[in-house]
């Protein structure tokens, strides 16, 4: 049976701010091709033909590589197939979605359509692609050599303008900004990264659907060393290492597209040597690794001693040395206390980056949960209509406005009443009478990393695991909500008790969440208690396996209900990695939707001190 594309319940209302796509040329992307998972069936469909035409094709680390065949560029008989592959006119299969990419051409289809263009004779309605190779114009049309005071301006000591010059860098004398080229895995350009030398910030442009790379080094060799920007891809370049490549990641350490992948497929080992400054990125290595293929990937955990090239190099510390000690990503199944050390040492001397992303809108969550980390799986509960869908909201959003890559599956209410509600959170007060305003924040909120499944209603398990886990490799989704988890039961197959049903649905989220390293909260019904009762972890519907599986509790304890006086607090009920309990205060602002108290001690300063104007 063929599966529906996954990508569809999957709406992007997000561009990454720095990520430009298709802007200077038309690439060739199949107007039919929705991002879709890989069917099994099709994908050995399409192995058996390739074998039928006695095509060669290597199963790669993340993708099979194979002849183009997708326009008429490689059309040779079978006898001569091997020529393709020699003249590096190569087609990637994504082996995790299925995308079929030609990077000589510039092509992105589905295997649906490619399993077409290998039949022999072509079926009728099979439209070629034009044969056209990737033409990626720069928006800066004045670079020149980098000159000695550019260099200079760069401040890393001892660093040549030569040196410079021979790894690829270009010199932007009125934006004084250092320029490289990006280019896809057949060594096109199609995108490119610059440095402003004034404060260090860095943009990418790419033009493209393949998504190109930074790599420095011969292409006979089979290592290579991922940096995250680039002044360490600038520092580590010039050593001329000379047993590996060096590669700098497009987007940092904040998405990895899956069109970067052909480029890296050469390598067969990986060492990442990151650079951890924003607090969210701490477990990027792990993720990126995954994508990558895990068996293949290395890790310099950052310590004092170990820390990224540019830092290492004005520490004056032994750059090979460093590149020495890199370790396998994966422990073995069983390991010692000294193949972990470095990973604790490195853990103890970052561990405001460890505890994970602080929200800014919650100084409590701060101090009792430390942070929002990845892999971890939290449960929200709270009486009907107490504010557990408004609460989220704004919890999901402080995040992904701090970079955390957020898909959210709302079964219950429709994706455009939250999307309102996460704007008018972000705007903080409603825009129903300030119409003229709404273009302005739409393209605000817009750059926003918030991603929205398009399930409604009840809805079985696995379409739903099969969505998240798409999103998870194709967009690097950091934290999945559900709201909530009640749409899910009494629509498997399994006609058996209800508890049993939930409890296996938890435990199916659990296992995701540390497998995929994606923080996955769930929004639950308590079970019916008395009003008067406090809520506790065991009132959360089902039996105990809930709350066991979960690190985190947050219960929402609407004492309105039963008291005059009473208030709305949030309470943090469980809490497995500092264990801290306590409780946070809910001050409902209805302008805004907002529980912060940040948000509340903002407006009342701004009512009291009315603007000049
Ligand atoms: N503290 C509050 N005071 C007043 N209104 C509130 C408060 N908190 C939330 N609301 C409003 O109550 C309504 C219901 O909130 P919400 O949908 O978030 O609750 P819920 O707990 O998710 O509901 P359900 O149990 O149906 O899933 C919303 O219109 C919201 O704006
Ligand atoms: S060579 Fe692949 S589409 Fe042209």
């Amino acid at each position: 049976m063929r599966r529906a594309g996954l990508i569809k319940p999957l709406l992007r209302i997000n561009k990454n701010k720095s990520r430009v796509w298709r802007e200077n040329y038309a690439t060739q992307v199949d107007a039919n091709f929705a991002e879709c998972s890989l069917d099994p069936k099709e994908y050995v469909d399409f192995k058996r033909q390739l074998r039928q035409l006695n095509l060669p094709h290597k199963d790669g680390h993340t993708c099979l590589q194979l002849e183009c065949r997708l326009c008429e560029r490689n059309r040779q008989p079978a006898a001569n197939s091997q020529k393709g592959v020699d003249q590096g006119l190569l087609a990637y299969v994504n082996k995790r979605t299925g995308a079929v990419i030609c990077p000589s051409c510039d092509v992105k289809t589905s295997l649906a359509n490619a399993l077409m263009a290998y039949q022999l004779p072509t079926p009728v309605g099979y439209r070629r692609p034009p044969q056209c190779q990737p033409h990626y114009e720069s928006r800066f049309p004045h670079l020149v050599d980098v000159t000695a005071e550019a260099c200079e301006a760069l401040g890393i000591k001892g660093l040549k303008e030569d040196q410079l010059n021979a790894i690829g860098a270009q010199w932007e004398p009125e934006q004084q900004l250092l320029h490289f080229r990006l280019r896809n895995a057949a060594h096109q350009v199609v995108g490119e990264k610059v440095l402003h030398v004034a404060d260090r910030r860095e943009e990418t442009f790419q033009g493209s659907s393949t998504s190109g790379l930074l790599i420095h080094g011969g292409g006979n060799k089979s290592k290579a060393v991922l940096v995250s920007n680039l002044l360490d891809f600038i520092v580590l370049a010039t050593q001329n290492i000379e047993s590996h490549c060096t590669v700098c990641l497009p987007y940092e350490l904040k998405t990895l597209p899956q069109e970067c992948l052909p480029g890296l497929e050469r390598f067969k080992e990986l060492v990442f040597w990151l650079h951890y400054d924003a607090s969210h990125s701490w477990d990027a290595a792990r993720a990126f690794a995954l994508k990558m293929d895990e068996k293949r990937c290395l890790l310099i955990r950052p310590t004092e001693t170990e820390p990224a090239p540019h830092l290492a190099l004005r520490r004056r510390l032994n750059l090979r040395h460093i590149l020495s000690k890199a370790t396998p990503v994966r422990h073995k199944a069983i390991t010692t206390f000294g193949a972990m050390r470095n990973d604790i040492l490195s853990e103890l001397q970052n561990i405001e980056k460890v505890n994970g992303v602080k929200w800014k809108r919650f100084p409590v969550l701060n101090k009792l949960l430390k942070g929002h980390r990845r892999g971890e799986l939290t449960i929200l509960t709270g009486p009907t209509g107490s504010g557990k869908t408004t609460f989220m909201s704004e919890y999901s959003l402080d995040l992904a406005m701090q970079g955390v890559s957020t898909l959210w599956g709302s079964f219950e209410i429709r994706n455009t009443r939250l999307a309102a509600t996460l704007l008018r959170q972000y705007v903080g007060y409603p825009l129903d009478d300030r119409l003229q305003e709404f273009n302005h924040w739409a393209g605000e909120f817009e750059r926003l990393p918030l991603y929205f499944m398009t399930f409604h209603g009840q809805q079985p398990l696995k379409p739903v695991l099969e969505a998240i886990e798409h999103a998870s490799y194709v967009h690097d989704v950091m934290h999945v909500i559900i709201d909530n988890l009640q749409f899910m039961m009494g629509v498997s197959s399994h006609r058996g008790d209800k508890f049993w049903e939930q409890d296996s649905i938890i435990a199916a989220f659990r296992a995701f969440a540390t497998k995929h390293n994606v923080h996955v909260t769930l929004v639950m019904h308590p079970r019916k208690e008395r009003q008067e009762d406090e809520l506790t972890t065991s009132s959360v519907f089902g039996t105990a396996k809930a709350t066991q599986e979960a690190d985190n509790v947050l219960i929402i304890q609407d004492k309105r209900l039963t008291s005059v006086r009473g208030k709305k607090y949030l309470q943090i009920a469980k809490n497995r990695y500092s264990g801290d309990l306590g409780i946070m205060p809910l001050e409902f602002d209805k302008d805004a939707l907002s529980y912060s108290s940040q948000i509340h001690s903002a407006k009342r300063k701004r009512e009291k001190t009315p603007s000049e104007t």
